[in-house]
C-alpha cells in the first residue's frame, strides 16, 4: 500500500506538471488578456482606476448604502463622463440622458434592466431590452396610464380616497396630546398610503394597509431585506441572470409563498385569473383598461407587480423626504402653512384638494420640486447601451455595448447646476428663478422620471399624490421630530431604504374644522 502510494506520487506530479499547471497558466493569461483588452476600451474615459479593472469598487460602494453619494463625489472630480466599472460609464450630463431616452435613439436599455425582471423568464415593461416588444407594451399600457379610460373613473377619486383615509389614521391614532404619545413611524404609514393608491386605482380595491394599520404579509420587512442583494446585481447585472436560473431560483420568491413577494405573486395570478374569467363584470379601474387593450394574462400579471413595487416606494420616498425638508426647514415650512391657510380663508380648497388647485399653489409646487431635487427617489444607475458603431459623447468615443448609467442624486446637488447652496433645501430658489430658469430646471427635476420612451408611465399618479398629501396634512396637523440628532434613517439600494422616521403629531389648535368628523378607526 506504502509502495503504491510512493509509486504514484511521481506520476500525479507528473499529472500537475504537464496537465494542470499550463491549463491554469493558460487560464491566467486568458484573463489578463481579457481584462487588458476591456480596461483599454474605455482607457481614455477619466475615473478611479480601480473602477476600471474590476467592478467590485462599485460593489464595495454599493455595499456603504451610499453608492449615490460616491458617483456623485467622482463626477464632481472627474467631470460629466466618468468610467465607474470595466464596461460601465456615468454621465451626469442632462443633454446626454435626453439623447440617450429619445423617442428616436438608438440606444436601448443597458444590463441593468435584467434586474428589474421580477420572474424567471417572464419580462415586464420594466424589464423589456427588446425595443419593439418594449414599444408595443408600453402603447398598451397607455390608456390606462391616461386615465381616461372608463367613464367616471380617474386617478383623483382613488388617491382623494386613500388620503383621507390616510388622513383619519393619523388623526384617530397617531395624534398626541399633553396627556398621551402617539409617536408615529413616518415612512412606514406614507408606504401604506401609496400601496392603497396603487391597489386603489390599479385592482379596484386597496390592499388594506391604511384600514388594517399593518404591515401585511411582512411585504415591507421583505422589500427592504431583499434590495441589498438587487443593488449588488445591479452594478454586476450577469448576476442576476444566475440568480434567476436553476438552482438559485429555488430561493426566489413563489407564489404559495404567504409572505412578501411570493404573496404578491399569488395575489396578482388569482386576481388577474378571476378579472379574466368568462362573465367577470367589467371594473373601473386601470386593470380594465389594461385588460380592454388586449394584454395577455402574462403580462397583465407582470403588470401587478411593477405596478406595486415601482409606484409605491418612490412616491412613498418622495413625501417622506420632502416632509423631512420641511419639518427642519421652519421658514419653508410655516410658508407653506401660510400659503395652505390664505387659499383654504379664501375657499380655494376643496377637500381633500383638487390637483388644479394645487397647482395654481405655487410655493407648494416649489416645495414638491425642491423635495424631488434633494432626495431623487430613484438611485438605480439605470444605464443605457451605446449602439451598433459606438458614439462619441461630450467628446469621447464610446465604443458600442458600452453601458451609460446616471446618477440622479450627483445630477440633483450639482453645484454648476444649482448654485453653491445646491445642497440646501431652499424652495424660494423656484420662486426667485426667471421663467426661463424656471423651465430649465423643471425639465432637470423631471428628468428623474425618465425621459422619452423610457419615461415612467406613473409620473401624472405620483405628481398628483404629492399635490395633495402635503396640504392635507399641513392644514390639519402639527409635526415635531422626535431623535432630532438623527431624524432618519436612509439609505440608497436602487431605490431608498428608509425607516426610524419617528414624529410627534398634533392636532393644529388654530384649525379645529377638519375634525368634526366621524372616527373611522378606533370607533369602527
Ligand atoms: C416620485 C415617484 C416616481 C419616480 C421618481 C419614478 C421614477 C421612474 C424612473 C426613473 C423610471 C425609469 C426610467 C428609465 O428607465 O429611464 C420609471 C419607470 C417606470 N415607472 Fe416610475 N416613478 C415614480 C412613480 C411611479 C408610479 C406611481 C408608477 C405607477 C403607478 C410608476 C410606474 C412606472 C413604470 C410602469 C415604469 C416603466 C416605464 C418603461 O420602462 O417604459 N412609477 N419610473
Amino acid at each position: 500500500m506504502v509502495i503504491l502510494t510512493a509509486a504514484s506520487q511521481p506520476a500525479q506530479h507528473g499529472l500537475l506538471k504537464s496537465v494542470v499547471l499550463p491549463c491554469l497558466l493558460a487560464l491566467l493569461v486568458v484573463i489578463i488578456v481579457q481584462q487588458f483588452r476591456s480596461w483599454y476600451r474605455l482607457r481614455h474615459i477619466p475615473g478611479p482606476f480601480w473602477a476600471s479593472v474590476s467592478s467590485f469598487w462599485m460593489v464595495q460602494k454599493a455595499l456603504t448604502g451610499k453608492l449615490h453619494e460616491h458617483l456623485r463625489d467622482i463626477s464632481e472630480e472627474y467631470g460629466p463622463l466618468v468610467r465607474i466599472g470595466p464596461n460601465e460609464v456615468l454621465s451626469t450630463d442632462p443633454d446626454v440622458l435626453r439623447m440617450m431616452s429619445a423617442v428616436r435613439s438608438s440606444y436601448t436599455k443597458g444590463d441593468f434592466y435584467e434586474t428589474g425582471r421580477i420572474c424567471h423568464g417572464e419580462d415586464n415593461v420594466v424589464s423589456q431590452r427588446n425595443e419593439a416588444e418594449h414599444k408595443a407594451l408600453r402603447a398598451k399600457m397607455a390608456s390606462a396610464f391616461g386615465g381616461r379610460e372608463n367613464e367616471g373613473f380617474g386617478f383623483g377619486a382613488g388617491i382623494d380616497r386613500q388620503v383621507t383615509l390616510f388622513m383619519n389614521l393619523i388623526n384617530d391614532r397617531y395624534c398626541s396630546t399633553a396627556t398621551e404619545y402617539r409617536p408615529l413611524q413616518f415612512f412606514e404609514k406614507v408606504s401604506f398610503f401609496t400601496l392603497d393608491v396603487i391597489g386603489d386605482i390599479s385592482f379596484g380595491e386597496p390592499f388594506g394597509y391604511l384600514s388594517q394599520d399593518q404591515d401585511l404579509y411582512r411585504y415591507h420587512e421583505i422589500h427592504d431585506s431583499s434590495l441589498p442583494a438587487m443593488n449588488i446585481m445591479s452594478t454586476m447585472p450577469w448576476l442576476a441572470k444566475y440568480a434567476q436560473a436553476w438552482p438559485f431560483s429555488k430561493f426566489m420568491p413563489n407564489e404559495h409563498d404567504q409572505i412578501g413577494f411570493g404573496r404578491l405573486m399569488g395575489f396578482a395570478k388569482s386576481f388577474v385569473d378571476r378579472r379574466l374569467q368568462p362573465g367577470a363584470k367589467p371594473q373601473k379601474d386601470m386593470m380594465q383598461a389594461f385588460i380592454n387593450s388586449g394584454m395577455t394574462r402574462a403580462e397583465l400579471i407582470q403588470q401587478v407587480f411593477v405596478q406595486t413595487i415601482a409606484g409605491s416606494m418612490t412616491t412613498a420616498t418622495a413625501i417622506s423626504m420632502t416632509m423631512l425638508c420641511l419639518i427642519t426647514t421652519p421658514a419653508a415650512y410655516m410658508a407653506l402653512r401660510r400659503e395652505i391657510d390664505d387659499a383654504a380663508d379664501l375657499g380655494k380648497l376643496s377637500s381633500p384638494i383638487s390637483d388644479s388647485e394645487a397647482k395654481r399653489l405655487p410655493y407648494l409646487q416649489a416645495v414638491i420640486r425642491e423635495g424631488l431635487r434633494m432626495y431623487p427617489p430613484t438611485t438605480g444607475l439605470g444605464s443605457k447601451q451605446v449602439p451598433k458603431g459606438g458614439d462619441i459623447v461630450n467628446g469621447c468615443p464610446v465604443p458600442e455595448g458600452t453601458q451609460i448609467g446616471t446618477n440622479y442624486f450627483g445630477l440633483m446637488r450639482s453645484k454648476e447646476l444649482w448654485g453653491y447652496d445646491a445642497n440646501v433645501f431652499r424652495p424660494e430658489r423656484w420662486l426667485e428663478a426667471s421663467e426661463e430658469k424656471y423651465r430649465f430646471m423643471a425639465s432637470l427635476v423631471e428628468l428623474e422620471f425618465g425621459f422619452g420612451k423610457y419615461q415612467c408611465l406613473g409620473k401624472p399618479i405620483a405628481m398628483m399624490e404629492l399635490n395633495k398629501v402635503f396640504v392635507e396634512l399641513l392644514r390639519r396637523f402639527d409635526f415635531t421630530i422626535v431623535n432630532p440628532q438623527t431624524p432618519i434613517r436612509a439609505w440608497s439600494a436602487v431605490f431608498w431604504v428608509a425607516s426610524d422616521f419617528w414624529l410627534r403629531i398634533s392636532r393644529r389648535a388654530d384649525r379645529q374644522v377638519y375634525y368634526e368628523k366621524e372616527c373611522t378607526f378606533c370607533c369602527g
